[in-house]
């Protein structure tokens, strides 16, 4: 069990060594905690509860590799708050992934859900484990064997997996296969975003990139053609997230990804970029667009940026050169508070991650919806609920910015937490 003190108004990662990523996000998650409480005016008591993960679980994954070698890596599930339902959230393999990070992430997305209005918790889980590194003999191993390890917390009624970094719709499968077999009967609703079958969501693949659609066309008001978009990481959210938007009438100019920068000004054929970076492992050297360095992606004057890669991505240094007048979150946590205060001082509107972002856990809970009440929906009506939710929540995230002369992630986060607040009250366990 990971104990978390209250959260200090100062984020720790100012502290004599660099922290690790994953410790300056879970430092910025609960700087925005502790800002949204001083508005909220919570107790020390409710503070303490927000700022702790309910559930904690640190495993070892032993790896046996193709030439017989043992290696052992850790892997991890926290379920940081379950007040309004249960656990939800992505597992992530990355070799940077440590337990600040999942408990960062698993706090994100207790506010996420929240903001939505949808009846979850928060969780999110990982493997510090570069997938890239290993063959499919050893990715399904590692998988396997980290299910085993988890599986006394997860489960369709009380914490229920999805896709995130370096994971996809074949983890989904190995983890619902593993799991039903340990039970001794089919478990189709431990996961949800696997293949079409046995059991997956048709219309959860892509559902976080159209939420980024919604949210960003939200906040440009007026109409999409020809404004421009950058977009950086071109994976499960980015991809999707540059068609839509292409699909919408934006230009998108520019993407990276781990390999490079292209861009194109008159607009990149985003599927033929898509179909270049399947066959040859990224975008670097496409060559229907010029090249650029990541870090010019980020600076490009256009409308729109959608960061759609890791955490701290925008900086304190580099938000002082960030010229797009709108960026759209998709990734968790690309920007740290000191970017924030940078982007909030040059009048650049940033779409929050729990709100941008929450597409994906939106239709996963449609499709547990159809589960539960045994009826199908089609993949339109799916779409048109996802829309009203995320403009709904834009909008609601919007008004409160305006009364309150804040911005929007700061509202974003007194809606999220103070739902969460309000459900500890209610349920008694807290007074
Ligand atoms: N998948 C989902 O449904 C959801 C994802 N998110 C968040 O969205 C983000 C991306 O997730 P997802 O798309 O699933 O992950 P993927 O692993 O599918 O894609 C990540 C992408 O980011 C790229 N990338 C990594 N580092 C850099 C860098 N320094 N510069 C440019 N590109 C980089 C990767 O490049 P390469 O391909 O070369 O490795 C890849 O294209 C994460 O923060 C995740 O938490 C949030 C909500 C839901
Ligand atoms: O669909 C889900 O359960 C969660 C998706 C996720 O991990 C996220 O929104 O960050």
């Amino acid at each position: 069990m990971t104990t978390l003190t209250v959260p200090s108004k100062t984020p720790a990662a100012t502290a004599t060594a660099p922290a690790s990523p994953g410790r300056q996000a879970l430092d910025s998650a609960l700087f925005r905690l502790d800002q949204a409480a001083d508005r909220l005016e919570l107790d020390d008591n409710l503070r303490a509860m927000l700022a702790t993960p309910r559930r904690s679980l640190t495993v070892s994954v032993p790896v046996r590799r193709e030439d017989g070698r043992m290696d052992v890596v850790q892997g991890f599930r926290v379920q940081h708050n379950t007040t309004r339902g249960p656990a939800k959230g992505g597992i992530r393999f990355h070799p940077r992934t440590d337990v600040h990070e999942v408990t960062a992430l698993a706090m994100g997305m207790t506010w996420k859900c929240a903001l939505a209005g949808i009846p979850y918790g928060g969780a999110k889980g990982g493997v510090s484990v570069d997938p890239a590194s290993l063959s499919a003999r050893e990715l399904e191993r590692v998988t396997r064997r980290y299910v085993n390890e988890v599986l006394p917390i997860i489960g369709p009624e009380r914490d229920v997996p999805t896709p995130d970094v370096g994971t996809d719709e074949r983890t989904m499968a190995w983890i619902m296969d593993t799991y039903s077999v340990n039970a001794g009967y089919p478990v189709p609703g431990v996961t949800i975003g696997g293949p079409v079958t046995p059991g997956g969501a048709p219309d959860r693949a892509g559902a976080t990139s159209r939420g980024v659609r919604v949210a960003a066309l939200r906040a440009l008001g007026g109409s999409p053609e020809g404004r421009t978009v950058a977009i950086q990481g071109f994976g499960k959210v980015g991809a999707p997230a540059a068609r839509y938007l292409a699909d919408a009438g934006c230009l998108v100019v520019a993407v990276s990804d781990r390999t490079g920068a292209v861009i194109d000004r008159s607009g990149l054929d985003v599927d033929d970029l898509r179909a270049w970076s399947e066959e040859t492992g990224g975008v670097r050297g496409y060559r229907r667009a010029d090249a650029l360095s990541q870090e010019e992606l980020l600076e490009l004057d256009v409308d729109v940026l959608v960061p759609a890669a890791m955490e701290g991505a925008i900086t304190e240094e580099n938000a002082t050169r960030v010229r797009a007048g709108l960026v759209v979150e998709g990734a968790s946590s690309p920007t740290t508070p000191g970017a924030d205060r940078v982007l909030a001082d040059a009048g650049v509107t940033v779409v929050p991650d729990i709100l941008a972002n929450a597409g994906g856990v939106i239709v996963s809970y449609l499709e547990w919806l159809q589960d539960m009440q045994a009826r199908s929906w089609s993949a339109r009506e799916v779409d048109a609920r996802l829309r009203g939710i995320v403009e709904d929540a834009f909008d609601t995230t919007a008004q409160v910015a305006a009364e309150c002369g804040i911005t929007l992630r700061q509202a974003a986060h007194v809606i999220g937490v103070g739902r969460v607040a309000e459900a500890h009250r209610a349920r008694g366990l807290h007074s």
